[in-house]
């Protein structure tokens, strides 16, 4: 069953069979050394990347860094003051050239999801393809909306339909021309916490069908880690790192990326024969000169409870339950402030208890003392 079944309404919630959408000829969206500023706001300095042809990629980054600006410079709503943006090669913005959005050939989903309040929901879906015929217009955006699961809600206004039926609608709209590639500026946002799984898997598995490349903008890491063929982490309008989930989580390009997916420890280490030395563990510092001082973070899933005289003792100041995990404050000699530690909750330490921990290294990041490189 569909989690939204049993949280929204009680109409039924099933989408439609996979495996049924139109697919598309997926586009290459370049970005050449693009910028934009609003005033003194730079909103997106000197960003490049690549997107190839059916890549999924998540634009991640804090609120106000130029997720929302570098989309609309994709979609054709701004113009960057400088630099190239192109689809299959072809330019565009730039060099003089400007291609409006109606004739670019993306998709485009808002956060709000921008449904027209005196359309009916089939009118919305067809509304991209006001080049066609009214009866095959209908046809195409029937076709979307059973594969969203609304065959049944063609005649219904938007104001009648719970938020996740109004984004399935918004997706079926923003499909059903087929676009090459489709933008998505915070698309899950609007919605209850226990629908956004399901409606997440639902969309990703209908944006593989469609085959269309796809840029989604998002603030959550969570969501980005789950979603993406390839992250693009933005901070300050700039593009700070690019590479798969995998890569981003394990190797952040600094301290502050590293922050972003997790809250950290930081300890200061000291480097002797290539090792970080800290109160809790000695950590791989390879090229750092003995004594330069490193910033060694660790997660709070890197402790484990291990045998005595082997890792370092803790004092356990609090020992919370969080459901399928437990959250720990502990106290090592050595080290200011408590360290948070998550462990599985059958697992986890009394509150006031003193044990033995082990750190695991594969979960340690070691960077520079001023958190700009990694080591
Ligand atoms: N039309 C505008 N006029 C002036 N400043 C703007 C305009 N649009 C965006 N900005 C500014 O540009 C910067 C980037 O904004 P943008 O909306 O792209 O960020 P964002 O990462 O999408 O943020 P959020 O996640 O909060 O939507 C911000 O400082 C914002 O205030």
């Amino acid at each position: 069953m569909n989690t939204a079944e049993s949280t929204e309404t009680a109409r039924p919630h099933h989408w439609g069979p996979r495996g049924t959408a139109a697919a598309t000829f997926a586009g290459r969206l370049t970005f050449d050394n693009v910028s934009l500023s609003f005033g003194p706001i730079p909103a997106v300095r000197n960003v490049s990347f690549d997107l190839k042809p059916g890549e999924i990629v998540c634009l991640l980054g804090p609120s106000g860094c130029g997720k929302t600006t570098l989309l609309r410079i994709a979609a054709g709503i701004e113009r960057p003051e400088s630099g190239r943006v192109l689809i299959d090669d072809q330019e565009m913005a730039g060099n003089g050239r400007f291609v409006p959005p109606e004739k670019r050939n993306i998709g485009l989903m808002f956060q709000d999801f921008a449904l027209f309040p005196h359309l009916s929901i089939i009118d919305n879906v067809a509304f991209g393809l006001r080049g066609l015929k009214r009866a095959d217009a209908v046809k195409e955006a029937r076709l979307a909306l059973k594969r969203v699961g609304l065959a049944d809600y063609e005649h219904e206004y938007p104001h009648r339909l719970s938020g996740g039926e109004q984004q399935r609608v918004a997706l079926a709209r923003a499909i059903v021309p087929r676009p090459q590639v489709m933008l998505m500026d915070e698309p899950f946002s609007g919605l209850d916490q226990r629908l956004r799984d399901s409606v997440r898997a639902e969309t990703l598995a209908l944006l593989k069908e469609t085959r269309a490349t796809a840029m989604l903008v998002t603030h959550d890491p969570i969501e980005a880690l789950g979603l993406a063929d390839r992250i693009l982490l933005m901070r300050r309008g700039r593009l700070i790192q690019a590479g798969t989930p995998a890569e981003i989580y394990g190797r952040p390009a600094d301290a502050e990326a590293a922050r972003f997916f997790c809250d950290m420890n930081e300890l200061t280490g000291r480097v002797r024969g290539g090792l970080a030395e800290t109160p809790v563990g000695t950590f791989p510092a390879p090229g750092c000169a003995d004594g330069e001082a490193v910033l060694v973070m660790l997660r709070p899933q890197a402790f484990a409870l291990g045998p005595s005289g082997l890792g370092p003792e803790g004092f356990v100041l609090s020992s919370r339950f969080i459901g399928d995990a437990s959250a720990l404050t502990v106290v090592f000699k050595g080290v200011e402030a408590p360290l948070a530690v998550r462990m599985p909750a059958a697992l986890a330490p009394q509150q006031g208890v003193s044990t033995a921990f082990t750190v695991d290294p594969a979960q340690a990041l070691v960077f520079t003392a001023d958190g700009s490189n990694p080591i």
